[in-house]
């Protein structure tokens, strides 16, 4: 039987994984995550879920046994700019500037590899908000929510209420996009069965 690690230290990922297989040990591994200079938004989120998965693969390999390791990166698009977590308030009242009124993009790429083989995924789902008005801004940022979270904002939580459409998938605003996940274990030989 192979050993799954999902290499991450985030909540939401472990609870959309555990959805579908329930069987594994999450670690986060910490990489460094910055955009190269003139690298694709495309290009990045799926080097950083590689890198994550990489890592955790160097990490666990002497281990006995087969193991696989899943990573996965989410980021949000505006136009050209790449939005991570808000470094501060500064830097998310920028991002909700961004957002507000607006259609962007968000990316969440997966990556689940052993030391022979790597199985990939890139999902990308349009996300369109409401204007928001500097009291949304500051009333958000004071609920803490959006620190950990790309584009400064939790989909899940209460910034649903910015949302007046999504095209693509939910999960994978959230961080993990099941549907193609799914496809990348069964490829890999784990059995999701509900
Ligand atoms: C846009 C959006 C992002 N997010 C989260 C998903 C990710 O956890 C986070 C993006 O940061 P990531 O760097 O992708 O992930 P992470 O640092 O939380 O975890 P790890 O690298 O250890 O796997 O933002 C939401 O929870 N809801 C949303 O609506």
């Amino acid at each position: 039987m192979s050993r799954l690690i999902l290499a991450s230290a985030s909540p939401r990922r472990k609870e959309l994984l555990a959805s579908l297989y329930a069987d594994f040990e999450a670690c986060p591994v910490g990489i460094e995550e910055r955009a190269l200079p003139a690298e694709k938004p495309g290009d990045y989120v799926q080097r950083l879920a590689y890198e994550k998965a990489t890592a955790g693969v160097e990490r666990f390999a002497a281990d006995n046994g087969q193991v696989w390791v899943l990573g996965s990166d989410t980021i949000v698009v505006s136009g050209e700019a790449i939005l991570e977590k808000p470094q501060h308030k500064a830097d998310f009242e920028r991002m909700m500037g961004r957002l507000s009124g607006a259609t962007h993009q968000v990316m969440t790429a997966v990556c689940l590899r052993n030391t022979e083989r790597v199985l990939n995924a890139c999902v990308v789902t349009e996300v369109n908000f409401r204007p928001l008005s500097q009291s949304d801004i500051t009333a958000y940022w004071q609920t803490g929510e959006p620190a950990d979270k790309a584009g400064g904002y939790g989909i899940q939580g209460l910034a649903a209420r910015f949302v007046r459409s999504i095209s693509g998938s939910y999960t994978s605003v959230v961080g993990l996009p099941l549907c193609e996940t799914e496809a990348l274990l069964n490829q890999a030989g784990f059995r999701t069965s509900m």
